[in-house]
């Protein structure tokens, strides 16, 4: 899956970061990004989120393959019909709106008719947060993204656009309109209906001051999303008014028999609202995806320096990345290393003591933590010990050569060395474009057939 022109329009968290994830995944080539503030645009292309920047939909959606619209509802309109003359005739629109029936009127109303290569889908991802700024590249990973297609929407637009999300890491599923609508409705718009209106309620009372600052964590986990954008949920309420309507009035006679319950002292009732509650939210909780820890697949490459074993597994890593797979790579370094450079707090405060040091940042953090028998090469398996197991689908190791694990050999002739294969049993392949010198051999791959390689890998098993 690649696209060759991406037009964001609406470069924010939900249009950041997929362009963010689809440039990590290199499934994209240009991403022009469009939207209304300049300073916001300017900040897109600095951090290399977008390469062009336009405030103009027509000029953005010119010579794109794929047009992505992610501005808040009530702005779709308006950027559809800005852009639907200059509309190359092959290329698939799709959005990210949070509501979907609206979507899809304001395509009616623009197009006359909806067009087949639009594809409206809802990644159920976010934060409370919005802008470029507040974008980053693993939003998606693991998180659902609803279609929404109509009968008239063309399979290969539907398939592109499934590709796309799961090029971010994303689990695609598909749903009617108003089924999504229903759901999202109760799911998403209703709680954040009562978050905003639990805290704009208590602002408003007199004894505001004294209420906020004994709130304590339960009011922060419960008010986390009042921080939201209020331009894109007033939007949404507007577009969802009538699923979003009949899910307050419900909520409200739940709200009503509670706050009886309580005023008549019904402690068994109460109990038992609580009690049924608590196993529902236990069990909805999802589960952490894919394999249990023991069913990893771990695989090794070895192979002296020289054979091009470091270039294979950065090919490797990236096209297994590309299909959506989540890579772990745990590398042995035979010598001194340090992530660190003199001058930096970190490596000050660890030479000056510290066991463990914690560098974390938006994009990624690192643990550094000192071997306490220095001298010792670290053990395999400690080493795979310290992975988020439950965030990964498979892990690539480098070195380890001496440890009892499945291991494929990088074999090149020209460096005159001995394969290592004969006397490793644990050797399960063989990467090479020379002749295997020594038969019987483990089965043989071309350095260039990185798919068959990738089909090898991800059905070993542990
Ligand atoms: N924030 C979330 O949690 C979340 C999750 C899923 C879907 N969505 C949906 O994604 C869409 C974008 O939300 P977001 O959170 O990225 O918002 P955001 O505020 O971070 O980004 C929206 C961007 O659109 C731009 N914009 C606004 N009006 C415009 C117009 N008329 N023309 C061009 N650009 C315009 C803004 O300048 C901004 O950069 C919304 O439709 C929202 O419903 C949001
Ligand atoms: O996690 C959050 O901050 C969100 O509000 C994300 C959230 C949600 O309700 O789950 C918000 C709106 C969307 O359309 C999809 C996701």
């Amino acid at each position: 899956m690649r696209i060759e022109r991406l037009a964001i329009i609406g470069v924010g968290l939900i249009g950041g970061s997929l362009a963010r994830a689809l440039r990590a995944a290199g499934a994209v080539g240009e991403i022009v990004g469009c939207g209304r503030s300049l300073a916001n645009l300017e900040r897109a292309r600095a951090l290399g989120v977008v390469d062009h920047i336009t405030h103009d939909p027509a000029e953005a959606v010119r010579g794109a393959d794929l047009v992505f619209l992610a501005v808040p509802l009530g702005a779709m309109r308006g950027a559809l019909a800005a852009m639907r003359d200059s509309l190359d005739p092959e290329a698939i629109i799709t959005d990210g709106g949070s509501v979907k029936c609206s979507v899809i009127e304001d395509a009616r109303a623009v197009f006359g008719a909806v067009p087949p290569r639009l594809v409206p889908g809802h990644p159920i991802a976010g934060t409370e947060h919005s802008g470029v700024e507040a974008s980053f590249a693993e939003l998606y990973r693991e998180r659902r993204v609803i279609l929404t297609p109509l009968p008239e929407t063309d399979p290969d637009a539907l398939a592109r656009v499934t590709a796309m999300w799961q090029a971010c890491g994303a689990e695609v599923t598909e749903m009617s309109v108003a089924h999504h609508d229903e759901v999202l409705a109760a799911t998403s718009h209703l709680p954040h209906m009562l978050a905003f209106g639990l805290v704009d309620a208590l602002a408003r009372m007199r004894e505001n001051d004294e209420i906020f600052r004994y709130a304590a964590g339960g009011f922060r986990d419960f008010t986390r999303i009042a921080s939201s954008n209020p331009v894109m949920w007033r939007d949404i309420c507007l577009a969802n008014r009538e699923a979003l309507s009949a899910m307050l009035a419900r909520f409200s006679i739940e709200m009503t028999d509670l706050a009886e319950s309580i005023r008549r002292a019904d402690g068994e009732q109460l109990h038992e609202i609580f009690a049924r509650a608590r196993a529902a939210r236990d069990r909805s909780i999802a589960p952490p995806r894919s394999s249990a820890p023991a069913q990893l697949p771990v695989v090794g490459f070895v192979a002296p320096s020289g054979s091009g074993k470091t270039t294979l597994l950065r090919r490797l890593v990236a096209a297994l990345h590309a299909r959506g797979q989540r890579v772990g790579y745990l590398k042995h370094a035979h010598h001194r290393f340090d992530l660190d450079r003199p001058g930096k707090d970190s490596y000050e405060l660890r030479a000056a003591g510290a066991a463990q040091t914690l560098l974390a940042s938006r994009e990624r953090w690192a643990l550094q933590v000192e071997n306490t028998q220095k001298g010792t090469d670290p053990d395999l398996e400690s080493m795979l010990a310290r992975f988020e197991r439950e965030r990964l689908d498979l892990v690539l190791v480098e070195g380890f050569k001496h440890a009892h694990y499945r291991k494929i050999e990088v074999y090149r002739a020209a460096l005159g060395q001995p394969p290592l294969y004969p006397n490793d049993p644990e050797i399960i392949a063989l990467v090479t474009d020379d002749p295997p010198p020594v038969m019987p051999h483990p089965p043989v791959f071309s350095l260039a057939d990185l798919d068959g390689l990738m089909e090898f890998i991800t059905r070993c098993p542990r």
